[in-house]
Formats: structure tokens, sequence, C-alpha cells
């Protein structure tokens, strides 16, 4: 009856009759009498045919129809596609990304990009595409995909599917020196390969990986975490690749067997996993360099990490956005052939008022020259307080980490071993310490030889280059100059053999009185920091004898809102409050 009673009401609202129509007579017993509304529907659809509305709704029939086909063809395609296909994110900062920008670029996937980044800066060519066959213009610009559009290509006769997505720096590491995305977000790279055989895809990483290594055979990969490219919070940490030509382990100059007995230590370390797993102990093994700056630390790591293929993940506590977090997270995502080095590993550690002075006051010397050195070398800024943010704990947990799952090298450099804590220092933690030294006698004759050997100067009798030598480093005062700056003046002297060893003993007396000189003004403003310290103590007991308990105008006390008389109480009542210590700076 209610159907009956809709399809009448719907036939009287087409055939504007109020009447209700006639049902036909039926036999007893039909379907649509039993129904009830065999009359009612007939005449509907009569009525229907007979207007412009029974085509419309005919229209809306056929339209859904089609609609349901539609997406049911869909649904089908992508269950199908999801069953026949795999797909995986690379994403930026992971050194896997690296190995699939390389692949795309090998497989010229960037033939059918239309939008690249051009830049004139000689950063990193191993990821540019040549723009013409005309090799200046590649020598002069870079041309980088930024892969945003799909881009489909074959590979080993699979179908593969790449995109760029999200992110700020566009596609690759290359491109986040040129964008600047300060605390920005990593971009990544999906792939899809059409296929339903899941070994398909672990080959195809496999294969950008060993292209990855073959084409940096000739190179030491250096991963810097660096703030530029610092993706924030939660964000990627290694996200600086420079690729160094590999240094020769014999240009690095030290006392006879020091390079040696670290090059077999590494090795055998490496060689011998297993030996720790069967005698329980964790597979890992620390170095600290310390010395002097300029003394050849951290050349010596790179030529290291060159002869051994390992891939370096340096990072400084100096660095004033390294705090425990982004340690923890960078120490937890570097890969298997990784070495960790940790460069001025003392900012970690506090660091006594007279010392921060003269770091802070040294303004110059060996330090500022280190500092400069660093920056030239792809190194990361130095933060004028050298108070860390990261803590000694945050400090211990991850070299505690470091390698517990596989066997990882750990290298740590300072110039002042002095500050380190003994708990640092314990075998399991740094177990070989290698002290640097300015350059002594043999090392000044020996650098002297390396930039003028017999070989390149063959217009030089051999024993006229080594008497030369000689001569050059009788000049060299010992323990007083860094191998650096020794290496600064013989830049000088290129092609000059008899020149620069001539030369040398006027340029040391240069040097002694910039130094002399550098250390009275340094001495001065110690001088004036100490009385100004002295004058605000007095100021401070003259108020307080005067019962006058707020911090003096202007002071940092005052500035923090630290009472005055704040440390004559607690010594009074024999408490002590730490130190104050806000943004990684310490009052003590
Ligand atoms: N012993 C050395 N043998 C060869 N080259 C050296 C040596 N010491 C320093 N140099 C040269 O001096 C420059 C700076 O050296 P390096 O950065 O390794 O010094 P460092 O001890 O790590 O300094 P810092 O403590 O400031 O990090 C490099 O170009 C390096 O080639």
């Amino acid at each position: 009856m209610p159907l009956s009673y809709f399809f009448n009401r719907l036939h009287g609202s087409l055939t504007g009759s109020s009447a209700p129509p006639q049902p036909p007579k039926q036999a007893p017993g039909h379907i649509a009498s039993s129904l009830g509304l065999g009359a009612s529907f007939a005449a509907t659809l009569g009525a229907l045919s007979s207007t412009n509305l029974g085509s419309s709704f005919k229209l809306l029939v056929l339209g859904s129809l089609v609609e349901v086909g539609r997406r049911l063809f869909k649904w089908m395609i992508e269950r199908f596609g999801l069953q026949y296909s795999t797909t995986v994110r690379f994403i930026q900062g992971d050194p896997a990304y690296e190995w699939i920008v390389l692949l795309l670029t090998q497989e010229n996937v960037w033939r059918r990009s239309r939008e690249f980044i051009v830049s004139a800066r000689n950063s990193q060519r191993k990821w540019t595409v040549p723009a013409a066959a005309d090799t200046n213009a590649k020598a002069n610009a870079e041309f980088v995909p930024t892969y945003k559009q799909p881009h489909l290509f074959r590979w080993r006769g699979y179908w593969v599917e790449i995109k760029r997505q999200g992110g700020n720096a566009g596609s690759n590491p290359a491109m986040a020196y040129y964008v600047g995305n300060h605390g920005g977000e990593a971009g990544s790279i999906s792939m899809t390969v059409y296929t339903l055989d899941m070994n398909v895809l672990s080959d195809l990483v496999e294969d950008a990986r060993l292209r990855y290594l073959d084409i940096n055979r000739p190179n030491v990969v250096i991963h810097l975490a660096d703030p530029q490219h610092h993706f924030g919070p939660g964000g990627a940490t290694w996200t600086t690749v420079k690729h160094k030509t590999r240094r020769d382990l014999n240009s690095i100059i030290l006392p006879d067997g020091v390079l040696d007995s670290m090059l077999n230590d590494a090795r055998e370390f490496l060689n011998t996993e297993n030996w720790y797993i069967e005698a329980g102990i964790p597979h890992r093994r620390g170095y600290l360099l310390h010395g002097p700056p300029g003394a050849g630390k951290t050349s010596t790591i790179y030529a290291l990490a060159g002869a051994l293929n390992l891939e370096i993940y340096s990072l400084s506590l100096a660095s004033n956005f390294v705090d425990d977090g982004f340690l923890q997270r960078a120490a937890s995502s570097i890969p298997k052939n990784g070495l960790l080095l940790i460069e001025d590993i003392d900012c970690a550690f506090p660091v006594a008022r007279e010392d921060d002075e003269d770091e802070d006051l040294s303004g110059g010397g060996a330090d500022a020259m280190s500092a400069a050195m660093r920056m030239m070398q792809g190194g990361q800024p130095q933060r004028r307080s050298r108070q860390s943010a990261v803590t000694l704990s945050g400090l211990l947990n991850v070299i505690d980490g470091v390698g517990s799952e596989e066997g990882k090298l750990f290298f740590a450099t300072t110039n002042y071993i002095d500050r380190l804590d003994a708990a640092l220092l314990r075998p399991g933690r740094i177990d070989r310490k290698i002290e640097y030294s300015l350059a002594t006698a043999p090392q000044a004759r020996a650098l002297y030889l390396r930039f003028f050997p017999s070989a390149r100067f063959a217009a030089f009798p051999e024993t006229q280059l080594e008497e030369l030598a000689s001569e050059f480093a009788k000049s060299v005062p010992e323990g007083e100059f860094s191998t650096a700056e020794l290496q600064g003046f013989l830049q000088g002297y290129k092609t000059r053999p008899v020149d620069a060893a001539g030369g040398v003993g006027e340029w040391i007396e240069g040097v002694k009185t910039e130094k002399r000189e550098a250390e009275r003004r340094r001495e001065e403003r110690r001088e004036k920091a100490r009385a100004k310290r002295q004058r605000a103590m007095n100021g401070n007991a003259n108020a307080n004898a005067n019962g006058n308990v707020g911090a003096p105008p202007g002071s940092l006390a005052a500035a923090l809102g630290v009472p005055n008389g704040h440390q004559d109480l607690e010594e009074e009542s024999g408490t002590h409050t730490p130190p104050l210590k806000t943004n990684g700076f310490t009052f003590g």
C-alpha cells in the first residue's frame, strides 16, 4: 500500500490530475497485483515517457550507471595497482636519498624535467645535469632538476615512477644550499616500481647505493649537520654533503708511526666484529685527537676515513643548534659505513671563568685562525662562547649508544683536553688518545719537502732541496708555530724554494712580534675586565652594608632579576644554588 500510494502521488503530480487513476484489472494472483502497485507503476512510467522529465530521468539513471562503472573501474585499478606496485619514500637528509638522486641523474630521468634551478655556485657538481654540449657551460653553472612533476622511466625493464613531495629545499641536497631553508621541512622523493616482485625494489636501491659508492671512490664524503640547512626539531639532521678529494695519509706530517698505528687499530676494529660479539663487548671504538689548533687533527680523520672507505658524519659541539636531542638523533641516523666525528668536544663541559675570558678576549691568534680555516674547509661556525647546549650526560648517552648495534668508529677533537671530564675519557668511550703538538723541526722539514718535492723541482739537485729543507727547519723555533701556520707561509712561495728557506726567519720574527702585541692587548683587556668585576663586587658589598638588596642597575644580575643579596644570603644559610644557566651560557 505505501508504494502504491507514492506512485499514485507521483502520477498525479505529473499529469496534473488530482484523481488517482483507476487501476487496470488484473488477474487475481498476479505479482503486480499482489504488490498492489502494478497499475500505478505502469501509469507513472507511461506519464514519464510522455514528458521531458522522463528523458531527464533516463539520463539520470544512465549517468548514475556510468558513475558507478567509473568508480568500480578506478577501484579495480587501485587494487590492481596496489598489488602490482611498491612505493617507497626517500627522505631528504637520509643517506639513501642521495643514492637515489644520483641514480635519477645517471638514468637521465631529468630529461623530461621542465623545471630546474640554475646556480653559478661551485658547490656540488655531482647531481647536476649538462645544460649543453659545451663543457664551459657546465663548468660555470649548475642545472639541478626539481623533479616536482611525476616522471616515469624504465630501469632494467621495469617501469618506475618518481615524484618529489613536500619540503622547501628543492629536489636534492644541493638544492638546500640555494633555497636556504632555515627550520624548514625536509622533502622526499617517492618512487613506485610496477612489478609483483618485491626484490626489484631492493635491487634498485642496492644499484643506487653501489653507483654512489663508485662515483665517490676518489672522494671522502662528509655529511655535516649545519645550522643553515637543518630542518628544525625532529627533522633531518645530516643535510649537507661535501665530497672532498681523498687525501693521501702520507701527506699528513706526524711523528713516525702515529698514523700507521691509528690506521691499523681502526682496521682491526672494523674486521673483528665477531670477536666483540663473542666477548660480549660493545663493538665501538673511540679516538680523541687533542692538541693546539692547526696541528692536523681534522685532516688526519679525513685521510683515515678515505683510507678506510668510511663516510664522515661531522658536527661541532660549538654549534649553537646542537643540543642533546639533536645529538641523539644525529648519532642514531648514521649508517653502517659511517664514522661519527664530534669536533670541539670540550664545549660540552663548563669552562672556568678565567678560561672563558681568555677565549672570548682572544679575538685573534691561533684559535681565530683555526676557526677561519674550519670555515674555509666547509666546517661550521663557532659561537663566541664555547659552552655548548649539549650536557655531559647527553654526550655520554650518545657515545655509549654509538655502534651498540653495529661497529662504528667515533672520533672527537679538542684543543683543551684538560677540560674534559674523566667520565668521558675512560676506556670504552675514548679508547685511544692521540696528542698533537705545534710543529717540531722534523715536521717543519717534512712539510718543506712536501711543498718542494724533487720530482717537481727537477732543476734543483735533490741534495740542495734537502739542505734548504734543513735550513728552513732550523729557522722555525720548535713548538711555537702550528703546521697550519707554516703551511700558510709556504703557500706564498709555491715555486720559490730558495726564497722560502731564506725568508722564513724574517717571517717568524714578524709573526712573533704580532703575537706578543696581541698577547699584550689581551692581557690589558683581561686586566680591565678583572677591575670592572672587582668594582662591581665592591659596589654590591657597599649596597649590602647599606641594606640595599637590589642588584646594581645595568648589571647582569639586574637584567636577570637576581636580587643582589642572593649569594650572601646563601652563604650565610649554608645553602647553594647551582650556577644560573640561560640559553646554554653559564653564569657561575
Ligand atoms: N700535521 C699536519 N700535516 C699536514 N698538514 C697539516 C698538519 N697540520 C695542519 N695541517 C694543515 O693545516 C690545515 C688545518 O689543519 P687541521 O684542520 O687538520 O687542524 P686541526 O688540528 O684539526 O685544527 P683545529 O683544532 O682548529 O680543528 C690543513 O689545511 C692541513 O692540511
